[in-house]
């Protein structure tokens, strides 16, 4: 079948269930509770509207019974599913409506298009015909009128008017009935609000009892449940602190296992500790057996040893108080050595020389027969000493014969090479003393160049550091410093001044003053009344410790370097004089002393005719003469000894400065140095005769200076 009989069928099943339709629905409403399935309904009312347009119904007539009976019973469903179909809104159901309106239209064009006088072919039977031929005109082409047959189409055209006012009449009816259905329904509607509104009322009231009844229910519970509520809060709490309490217990016991476990460690360490202990426990006590059978031995000898060391200390005690017998015995035999000593220089005077040869050195050496013969006898009765030189001598110019001559000499003192720097002063120390006592010492240096004078005095030209190699004048200085310390314990108190001076070509330098000034300076010699001597212009060094008299010694090297030339060694052409003024003053007995210590370097002692000397060198060695023979005819004068008669000691500058240090109130002694040379035997004659003839001079008795 094709499109248009399936539209038939429709309307007629539309049609045919309006009817029973209504019954249906109206139970199927009161059966549902929700306004909106009400609404459905409705809508399917509506909906099925169109269906009643259809042309279908139009038809309806030329449908055969069995046909319509088919279709009433597929329509009588319809109703019941579209109950429940989901709910469209109102313009859905217009839309459709007029979407249907719109079918139903085209359905009638083409109704018409396909009863046009086009088809005319068709069959002469208008109602058999026209279904059929339009059907198939429509859609398969069936055969259409040919054009020439007007009449047919006129035919089919007032065919289908009349079909179309037929169709109207019944579309009317329809309408009609459709109106009457909707206001039914609208009625129904109503009512089933109505009833909604009651039944929602009820609901209402329904469920504000059950919410009253839930409510009370509850309280009811609430109330039922307070005390179980109670013992399961008290339970909880119960719970948890027995949960606490175990956790503690089972930290706890985890420590106490961890303790245990620590503990039995540790006392397998210490078991181990106790075994050794034990083990060097016994160890110990086995030494300790040996030391103490050890110390009881050592106890033994120690006793032993005490009782021999008592007795030492009792043999020592013993020795020592016969060493201080013996010291006191020394003592007094020293005292009495000293006084008869001086009881014996005095009755030989107060002039003492001693002789001492210096040792050759080793670039001396060179031959044999370069040192001099010379023999050191021993000591004499009257405490001298005794040398003497001898010298092949030719006894015949035509035979060469050969004889020995000597030449014997005696002194106070005689030093051999071998003597040192300290045998030297303690023969010297007691003029010292003399010095510190309130007496004027002089102590000469007397000899040829290269003899050993500034050695004996000073000490080595390069300034060695060693005490032993040290010279008269740091000796004196020391002693003097040492005897003063002592003596500040008996009261006494004192000071030391130095002066250095040169006296070269007979003029005086300052050696302790400044360089710059070294020679251009004026001195003069002033004698005081009181037996002081006084060079103006000086520089004076209070000489507070010994390490001053070092300082003061390379000062005056040193400004003696400066006045010295290539060809004119200063030392060996002027006379150096250390000049050291000691005054004391004993706070507790008011005692004064004013002692002077000369310590003299003579220039060189050169013969005139030897020493070949001209011009420059010739007036030095002429000025050193004329001192030199000064000193000589100075010390025969004294030596002479007569009352009254006149010393030259204005004859030279050095005699001048020693006026008070040379005579009766001094104590003089002289060094006279010499050569071991055998090239300096001549020389060493002339030094020795000079020093005999000063030996054999006898000033008289010294005194203290009075103040
Ligand atoms: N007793 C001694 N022991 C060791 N060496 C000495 C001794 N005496 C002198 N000499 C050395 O001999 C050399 C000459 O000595 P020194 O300069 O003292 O002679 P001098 O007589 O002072 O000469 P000058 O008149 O030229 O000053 C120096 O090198 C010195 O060190």
């Amino acid at each position: 079948m094709g499109k248009f009989s399936t539209t038939i069928e429709r309307s007629t099943s539309s049609k045919s269930a309006t009817t029973p339709s209504t019954n249906s629905d109206k139970t199927n409403i009161a059966k549902t509770t929700s306004p909106t399935a009400l609404k459905d309904t409705t809508n399917n009312t509506r909906i099925r509207k169109p269906l009643t347009h259809s042309k279908g119904s139009m038809m309806k007539n030329t449908t055969t019974p069995s046909n319509a009976t088919t279709m009433k019973s597929k329509t009588t469903v319809r109703p019941q599913s579209t109950s429940i179909r989901p709910t469209l809104n109102n313009t859905t159901t217009l839309k459709r409506k007029s979407s249907n309106d719109m079918s139903l239209a085209n359905r009638s064009k083409t109704s018409k298009m396909s009863n046009t006088p086009s088809s005319r072919p068709r069959t002469a039977t208008p109602t058999s015909t026209s279904k059929g031929s339009t059907t198939t005109s429509t859609n398969k082409g069936e055969r259409q009128r040919p054009a020439w047959d007007l009449r047919g189409k006129i035919d089919d055209l007032s065919l289908e008017a009349t079909n179309t006012a037929t169709e109207t009449g019944s579309m009317v009816d329809l309408t009609k009935e459709l109106e009457s259905q909707v206001g039914t329904a609208a009625s129904e509607l109503r009512q089933m609000k109505d009833r909604v509104s009651e039944l929602e009322a009820r609901l209402k009231a329904k469920q504000s009892q059950c919410q009253e009844a839930m409510d009370r229910l509850d309280q009811q519970h609430a109330q039922e449940n307070r005390p179980l509520e109670e013992f399961n809060r008290q339970y909880e709490q119960k719970h948890h602190e027995i949960t606490t309490e175990l956790q503690d217990l089972r930290s706890k016991t985890a420590t106490l296992l961890q303790e245990e476990e620590r503990e039995r460690q540790e006392n397998a360490h210490l078991k181990i500790v106790l075994e050794s202990a034990t083990k060097k426990l016994f160890e110990v006590e086995t030494e300790l057996t040996d030391r103490t059978k050890k110390l009881q031995d050592t106890d033994s000898t120690l006793m032993e040893k005490q009782q021999i060391l008592e007795d030492l200390t009792a043999r020592l005690k013993w020795t020592k108080k016969r060493q201080f017998d013996i010291d006191s015995e020394l003592l007094e035999s020293e005292k009495s050595r000293r006084k008869l000593h001086n009881t014996l220089q005095e009755l030989k005077g107060n002039i003492r020389v001693f002789c001492r040869m210096r040792p050759s050195l080793t670039s001396e050496r060179t031959h044999e027969g370069a040192l001099a013969q010379v023999s050191f006898g021993g000591e004499q009765e009257n405490g001298g000493d005794t040398m003497e030189f001898s010298e092949q001598v030719a006894t015949s110019m035509v035979t060469n014969k050969t004889t020995t001559k000597t030449y014997p000499f005696s002194f106070d003192k005689i030093f051999t090479p071998q003597h040192g720097q300290k045998e030297c002063f303690e023969e010297i120390s007691q003029l010292v003393q003399s010095a510190l006592d309130g007496y004027h010492v002089c102590i000469f240096a007397y000899g040829q160049t290269g003899s050993g004078k500034t050695f004996t005095m000073q000490g080595p030209s390069q300034g060695g550091t060693d005490t032993d190699s040290m010279g008269m004048i740091p000796r004196a200085v020391h002693q003097i410093y040492q005897v003063a310390q002592r003596l500040s314990d008996r009261g006494w108190k004192y000071t030391m001044d130095g002066q250095f001076l040169e006296i070269y070509n007979e003029t005086i330098h300052d050696l302790l003053g400044d360089a710059s000034e070294y020679g251009k300076k004026k001195h003069d010699i002033r004698h005081e009344k009181n037996g002081k001597t006084i060079v103006t212009d000086m520089t004076i060094v209070q000489l507070t410790s010994p390490s001053k008299v070092k300082s003061m010694l390379h000062k005056a090297n040193q400004n003696r370097a400066t006045g010295a030339t290539l060809l004119n060694e200063r030392s060996s052409r002027s006379h150096s004089v250390f000049v050291l003024q000691l005054t004391g003053h004993n706070e507790t007995t008011g005692e004064r002393t004013s002692g002077v210590l000369n310590l003299i370097d003579l220039a060189g002692s050169e013969r005139l005719t030897s020493s070949g000397a001209t011009g420059d060198r010739l007036t030095e060695t002429k000025a050193i003469n004329k001192s030199l023979s000064c000193l000589g005819d100075v010390i025969q004068a004294l030596a002479n000894n007569k009352e009254g008669s006149h010393i030259p000691y204005r004859n030279s500058k050095l005699t001048y400065l020693l006026q008070n240090s040379l005579g009766g109130n001094c104590k003089t002694l002289m060094f006279v140095n010499i050569s071991p040379l055998t090239e300096h035997f001549k020389e060493t004659l002339c030094s020795l005769r000079f020093a005999t003839k000063v030996n054999s001079c006898k000033i008289g008795t010294a005194r203290k200076i009075k103040h």
